[in-house]
């Protein structure tokens, strides 16, 4: 096996920050080359449905190339393999060539994790890879979010839950709108089985790239169900996307104000105290540090 290239070997963590994820179609190398440019917190080269079925072979190599050659700037490296058995190929192809997270389309069942995990591992056995590879499953039919806490509890290499919207509301028969009404259960079943699992909750992507209002105001009510990021699938939502997932000056300021309150409450031996008519109790304070905490990473 040819050595990587030196400074292409990014270190990546389970918990790290993935507001945004940047979606490559896998055989478009003209988007490959600058995508790291726009600092998405990761980028996906897609092997999945953004492929033409007659181009998966190429693109396969691409990716391979791409994973290899290619400065995505500190982004996480991110590939979407295809649905199983096609994916198994997918995974002996790259899994030796750096890549950081797999995500799993159209996952229904802990079964497919487990499978696509023994895999992962025999790749690395056999080329002696040391480093974790991460798994992202992507929920996107009724199936699916039915077993969502089985999916993102069937590997510790699970590091987010996410949901692909345009599939899941084509699954239930639906139009994918705006107001995102039809598809309000499946997010918060994503959201909660993904807590209940300890790891991140990321959600779908926005389609309309004209859109950078629209997207600002999905990525808002995203952040409010408890998302902690959003796929991405042009260069210009990654910004918008950033700015949205960070804590406001409003939300830090009254972060800031609630731990100064209860640190001062602890020194006086109190455990509930009030800011203005507001209880501030141990989980307003745990929220409060949370906000504390995602400032420093954005
Ligand atoms: C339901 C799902 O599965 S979603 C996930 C799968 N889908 C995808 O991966 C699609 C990803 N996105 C794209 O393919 C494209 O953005 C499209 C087709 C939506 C629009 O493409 P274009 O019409 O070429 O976009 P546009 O002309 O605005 O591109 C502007 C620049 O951004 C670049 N760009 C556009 N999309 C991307 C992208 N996803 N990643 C990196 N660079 C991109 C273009 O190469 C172009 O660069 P240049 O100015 O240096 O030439
Ligand atoms: O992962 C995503 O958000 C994109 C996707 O596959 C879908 O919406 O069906
Ligand atoms: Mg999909």
């Amino acid at each position: 096996m040819l050595p990587i290239k030196k400074g292409l070997i990014t270190p990546t963590s389970k918990d790290r920050i993935r507001r945004s994820r940047l979606y490559l179609p896998g055989n478009e190398p003209k988007f490959h080359i600058n995508a790291g440019l726009h600092k998405p917190d990761g980028i996906i080269l897609d092997l999945e449905d953004s492929v033409h079925p007659s181009e998966k072979d190429s693109a396969r190599i691409l990716v391979r190339n791409a994973l290899r050659a290619v400065n995505f700037y500190g982004a996480e490296k991110m590939v979407r393999i295809n649905q199983l058995p096609l994916g198994f190929e997918d995974l002996k192809s790259i899994v030796p060539h750096n890549v950081h997270v797999i995500l799993i389309p159209k996952c229904e069942s802990k079964e497919t994790v487990i499978k696509v995990n023994e895999v992962i591992n025999a790749v690395k056995k056999e080329k002696n890879i040391r480093y974790d590879i991460y798994l992202m499953p992507i929920i996107e039919s009724a199936l699916g979010v039915v077993n969502a806490y089985e999916i993102a509890t069937a590997s510790k290499n699970i590091c987010a839950l996410t949901i692909g919207l345009e599939d899941y509301t084509a699954d239930i028969g639906v139009q994918r709108t705006e107001a995102g009404l039809e598809s309000f259960y499946a997010r918060s079943v994503i959201v909660n089985a993904a807590k209940a699992a300890g790891v991140q909750a990321i959600d779908s992507v926005y389609s309309d790239v004209g859109n950078t209002e629209g997207l600002y105001k999905s990525c808002l009510e995203s952040k409010a169900l408890g998302f902690e990021g959003k796929g991405c699938i042009h260069p210009r939502q990654i910004k918008i996307t950033h700015k949205a997932f960070a804590p406001s000056p409003p939300e830090i300021e009254k972060a800031k104000l609630i731990v100064e309150a209860f640190n001062e409450a602890r020194r006086k031996s109190q455990s509930v105290i009030s800011i203005g008519s507001k209880m501030i109790d141990p989980p307003v304070v745990k929220r409060a540090l949370k906000i504390l905490e995602s400032e420093k990473q954005n």
